[in-house]
C-alpha cells in the first residue's frame, strides 16, 4: 500500500512505468479486472452492423487499455499507430474510448461538418470539477448558453480592432525581449530564452487583460504567476488525469491526496492571484479586458470572472511561448533561413526606416512562411483540446461512439505527405502561396487551412489574431536585431521534446542571441 501511495503521489502517467502500475492496479483492481476485461474485449463488437471497425492498436492491457503504452510523449507513440494502423484509431483508457485522428480531411468532416455534436468537452476531474467549477468559463465548458457568453466576450475583446489598443505595448514587448536576450547572451555568453519569452507572452496578456506587466523575470511576482500557470497546465493534461480513466484509482487519489494537492493549488494559489488582478484592473488606467466587459454589457459572476480570465491567462501565455521556444531552436539550425528572413526585413527598413508592423506581412512573404512552417514542423501543443459527442457519429462508414473522446493527433497530422510533401523537411517555401493570416485560414475552408494548431470547429481558438500578431511582432524583433547562434555545447535538441500537459516544449536549451553586423 505504501508503495501504491508513493506512485499515486507523483502522478502523471507517462513518467510511470508498467512495471510500477502494475503492482497498484492489481493491488485496486484484482476483484474488477476480469469483469473489466470482459467488458473491453467484447465492447467492439456491440458497433452496429455494416459499419467499419476503428483499428484498436495491439499494445492494450487489462483495465488500464492503452494507458501504458503511450510512454513519455504519447503524441509520438499515437504517431507511430498512425503510421501503422491508418488515419482513425481507438484508445482504450482505462473506462474511457480516446478516437484519435490524424487527417484534416476526416478531422474537418468530425469537427467542423458535425460542428454541433463535435463540440462538446469531455469530463475531467480536474479540469471541469476543479479547474473550472463546474464548466465557468470557455475552456472546459460544455457549449451551452454560458459558454456562449463566455466565448463571445472572448471574441469581443480580441477582436482585431480591440487588438490595436495593445498594439504599441506588443511591440514594446517584443523589442524589450529581444533587449533581454542580447544582454544575457553579453552577461553570460549564452542563454536559454524561455524565461525570457514567457516573460514577453505574459506581459503581453496581463496587459491586455488586467494593465498589468513586469520589467524582469527575477521579479518574485512574475515567478509566482508564471509558476502558477505551469502547474495548472500540468494539472491539465489529459494524461494526468487518472482517477477519470480509472475509477478505482480514485480511492487511492483520494488517500495520496492528489485532489487536494489539486484544491489547494487552486484555492491558495490560483484563486488569490486572480481575485487580485481582476479587483486592481477595474481601477487601472487604460484599457484592459476587465473594463472591456463591462463596457460591453458582458454581466458575469465573480467565480465566473475568475475562471474566465484563469482560461484567458493560462492560454495565452505557455501557448505562445513554447511556440517562439521552438521557432528559435529551429532557426539555430537554420542559419540559411535567418539570413533569408534578415535580408527581407532589412529590405522592408532601407524602403520604410522602420521595421514592418502585422498589417504590412505580406511584403514579408519568407518571413511569414518561415513562421507558419516552424508550427507545422513541431506543432505547440501534441493534442489540441479534446472534443466529445453526444451522439454516434457516422464519418465515413465509421462509427465516432457517442461520449468518446475525439482528439487530433498534431505531430502526425503535420506530417502529412500529401498535405506537405517531404513532411520532415524544415521547407518554408511550403507556404510561399499562403500567406493568409492564420486566423482566415483556421476559420476558411479546409482546402485554404495552413495548419491546424488552432484546433477546429465551433471550438477553435478565438485568440489566433492575438497569438500571430505576437509572435509575428516576436518574430521580427529578434531577427531585425540578432542572429542565433549555437553554443559551444552545440545546437539545441529539436528531435527529443518534453510533455508539459497541455503543450509540448523543446528541450531545455541554450542559445546565442548575437548582434547583427
Ligand atoms: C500559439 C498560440 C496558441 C495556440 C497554438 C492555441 C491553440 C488552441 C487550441 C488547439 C485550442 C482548442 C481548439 C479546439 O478545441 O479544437 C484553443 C482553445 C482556446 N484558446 Fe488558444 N492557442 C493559442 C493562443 C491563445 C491565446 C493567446 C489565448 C488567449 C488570450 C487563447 C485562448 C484560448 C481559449 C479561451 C480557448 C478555448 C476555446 C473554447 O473552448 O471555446 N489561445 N487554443
Amino acid at each position: 500500500m505504501d508503495r501504491a501511495l508513493e506512485l499515486l503521489e507523483s502522478f502523471s502517467f507517462p513518467k510511470i512505468d508498467k512495471k510500477e502500475v502494475m503492482p497498484i492496479v492489481s493491488i485496486a483492481a484484482a476483484t474488477t479486472i476480469l469483469f473489466a476485461s470482459y467488458r473491453l474485449l467484447t465492447s467492439n463488437k456491440k458497433n452496429k452492423q455494416g459499419y467499419k471497425e476503428i483499428p484498436v492498436p495491439g499494445s492494450s492491457y487489462p483495465y488500464v487499455g492503452h494507458i501504458l503504452s503511450l510512454g513519455d510523449l504519447p503524441g509520438r507513440k499515437v504517431s507511430e499507430w498512425h503510421k501503422e494502423l491508418g488515419p482513425l484509431i481507438k484508445l482504450k483508457m482505462g473506462v474511457h474510448t480516446w478516437i484519435m485522428v490524424d487527417d484534416p480531411e476526416i478531422a474537418h468532416k468530425i469537427f467542423v461538418s458535425n460542428g454541433v455534436e463535435a463540440s462538446y468537452r469531455p469530463h475531467s476531474t480536474y479540469g471541469y470539477d476543479q479547474y473550472s467549477m463546474g464548466g465557468k468559463g470557455v475552456v472546459f465548458a460544455q457549449p451551452t448558453a454560458g459558454w456562449k457568453q463566455g466565448r463571445a466576450a472572448v471574441l469581443s475583446v480580441l477582436a482585431p480592432k480591440q487588438i490595436e489598443k495593445y498594439m504599441d505595448s506588443i511591440h514594446k514587448e517584443s523589442k524589450d525581449l529581444v533587449s533581454r536576450l542580447m544582454q544575457s547572451t553579453k552577461d553570460e555568453s549564452e542563454v536559454n530564452p524561455f524565461k525570457f519569452l514567457e516573460l514577453n507572452s505574459m506581459n503581453v496578456i496581463l496587459t491586455a487583460a488586467f494593465g498589468k506587466r513586469f520589467d524582469s523575470v527575477q521579479d518574485p511576482e512574475f515567478y509566482r504567476i508564471a509558476t502558477m500557470i505551469e502547474t495548472g497546465m500540468k494539472f491539465g493534461g489529459l494524461e494526468n488525469d487518472l482517477p477519470n480513466f480509472l475509477p478505482v484509482i480514485s480511492i487511492f487519489d483520494y488517500m495520496a491526496g492528489t485532489q487536494a494537492k489539486q484544491r489547494y493549488y487552486l484555492k491558495h494559489e490560483r484563486d488569490p492571484i486572480y481575485i487580485k488582478l481582476i479587483k486592481d484592473a477595474a481601477t487601472r488606467d487604460g484599457p484592459n479586458v476587465i473594463k472591456s466587459l463591462v463596457e460591453n454589457g458582458f454581466h458575469f459572476t465573480d467565480e465566473e470572472k475568475l475562471v474566465l480570465m484563469s482560461d484567458f491567462i493560462a492560454a495565452g501565455t505557455d501557448t505562445v511561448s513554447v511556440t517562439l521556444s521552438w521557432n528559435i531552436a529551429i532557426m539555430c539550425h537554420h542559419p540559411e533561413v535567418q539570413k533569408a528572413v534578415s535580408a527581407e526585413i532589412d529590405e522592408f527598413i532601407r524602403l520604410n526606416g522602420r521595421t514592418p508592423v502585422f498589417t504590412e506581412r505580406t511584403q514579408l512573404p519568407y518571413c511569414v512562411s518561415v513562421i507558419k512552417e516552424c508550427m507545422r514542423f513541431r506543432p505547440t501543443t501534441p493534442f489540441g483540446l479534446p472534443h466529445t459527442t453526444h451522439n454516434d457519429l457516422d464519418i465515413d462508414g465509421y462509427i465516432i461512439p457517442k461520449g468518446a473522446t475525439i482528439i487530433s493527433n498534431m505531430d502526425s497530422m503535420h506530417k502529412q505527405s500529401k498535405l506537405y510533401p517531404e513532411p520532415e523537411k524544415f521547407m518554408p517555401e511550403r507556404f510561399i502561396n499562403n500567406l493568409k493570416t492564420m486566423q482566415a485560414s483556421a476559420n476558411g475552408k479546409l482546402e485554404d487551412r495552413d495548419h491546424f494548431n488552432f484546433g477546429w470547429g465551433r471550438r477553435i481558438c478565438p485568440a489566433i489574431y492575438l497569438a500571430e500578431v505576437e509572435i509575428f511582432s516576436a518574430f521580427i524583433q529578434i531577427f531585425s536585431r540578432c542572429f542565433v547562434e549555437p553554443t559551444s555545447e552545440g545546437m539545441p535538441d529539436i528531435v527529443g521534446a518534453k510533455n508539459a500537459g497541455l503543450t509540448i516544449w523543446p528541450l531545455p536549451y541554450k542559445v546565442k542571441f548575437t548582434e547583427r553586423v
